[in-house]
């Protein structure tokens, strides 16, 4: 079998959000695909009242099919600072027409601010390598990890869009959804990420540089974070971009002409071009003429972030078959 599941984007593309079926009957939630983890959580009937704010809870007392794992816990922490915690169930879940019978799915019963604040999110589904999932005392399996031995082949695809809806697709390479080629670049998931290097970057038409570093493709991050030297180098070419220490990052005027940012898959000279529009990420609160960048730097990270602002500018295929990363223009 295959699956298909729309995604829908929040405001300025911030994350993109796709319904999932939970329980019997089915209850469905609104989740953040999160290629960058490998928790499936969500807010629930035991999240502390404080921390709900509008979200679409999962009560497992209402699913026939749920049962609790006595003893198990999860706790996750992620780069941005937030954070969430509490205990664990199976229950069937179903993803764009894809069921398992038992995924393990953890409830949370507390949340940090951030998650309490994003009043659409009702919980994340990881699908980084299973070997990162926090739950105590033994690991539990993403929904991709549970899907796919059925599946016609190893692989889900991600194609995001910007400011409309896209598809996470399971189990098939959907042909009218990209143009010319994929170039596939090997993953390394030692650190459980999808981790690949780049062969270089171009900003605008500017020469093409094969300087690169380890970085992961991240569908829960919202920007591209990348070596300080490079966003510096962006910004430069950026008329009104800088350093804003007040916003905590790069900012540059909404309106501008900013350059696209190119980078290259593999050695095959493939180019992946984030349009310039797209580094007008979001106003900052003051007004409406200045925004936040959409490439920051990575310091203090480890490696670079391959986020929303990046992974919508292409079709992507995460082949867990042949460990790689597939990137194509669309
Ligand atoms: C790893 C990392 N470092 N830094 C600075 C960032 C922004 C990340 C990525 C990240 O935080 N992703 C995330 C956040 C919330 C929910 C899901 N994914």
């Amino acid at each position: 079998p295959t699956g298909s599941a729309e995604t829908k984007p929040e405001e300025n593309d911030v994350e993109y959000l796709t319904p999932v079926s939970i329980g019997t009957p089915p209850q469905v939630l609104n989740l953040d695909f999160d290629t960058g983890s490998s928790d499936f959580w969500v807010f629930s009937s035991e999240t502390s009242k404080s921390d709900v704010n509008g979200q679409t809870v999962y009560d497992p007392d209402k699913s026939s099919t749920a049962k609790e794992m006595e003893g198990y816990s999860w706790q996750i922490s992620y780069g941005d600072g937030s954070y969430s915690s509490g205990d664990v169930y199976t229950d069937t879940v179903t993803v764009g027409g894809l069921t398992v019978p038992s995924q393990a799915v953890e409830v949370a019963r507390r949340v940090s601010d951030a998650f309490t604040a994003d009043t659409n999110n009702d919980g994340l589904l990881g699908l980084a390598s299973s070997a990162i999932n926090t739950v105590d005392p033994v690991a539990q399996k993403t929904f991709f990890d549970n899907v796919k031995s059925d599946l016609d082949a190893p692989v889900f695809t991600a194609d995001l869009k910007a400011g409309t809806p896209g598809y996470y697709n399971f189990g098939f390479i959907d042909p009218n959804a990209y143009t010319g080629n994929i170039t596939y670049t090997p993953v390394d998931d030692s650190q459980g990420f999808w981790a690949w290097t780049p062969s270089g970057y171009a900003i605008g038409s500017g020469q093409f540089k094969n300087t690169s570093s380890l970085s992961i493709a991240d569908t829960g991050a919202s920007l591209l974070l990348l070596p300080s030297s490079v966003a510096k180098a962006y910004y430069a070419r950026v008329a009104g971009g800088h350093y804003d220490s007040t916003a905590g990052g790069y900012t540059l005027p909404c309106n501008g002409s900013a350059p696209d940012f190119s980078f290259g898959v593999a050695d095959a000279g493939a180019r992946i071009t984030v349009p310039g529009k797209y580094i007008a990420y979001a106003p900052t609160t003051s007004s409406g003429t200045i925004c936040f960048g959409g490439i920051q730097s990575d310091e203090g990270i480890g490696f670079s972030i391959y986020g929303d602002v990046a992974l919508k500018a292409a079709f992507v295929v995460f082949d867990a078959g042949n460990q790689q990363l597939g990137w194509a223009a669309k």
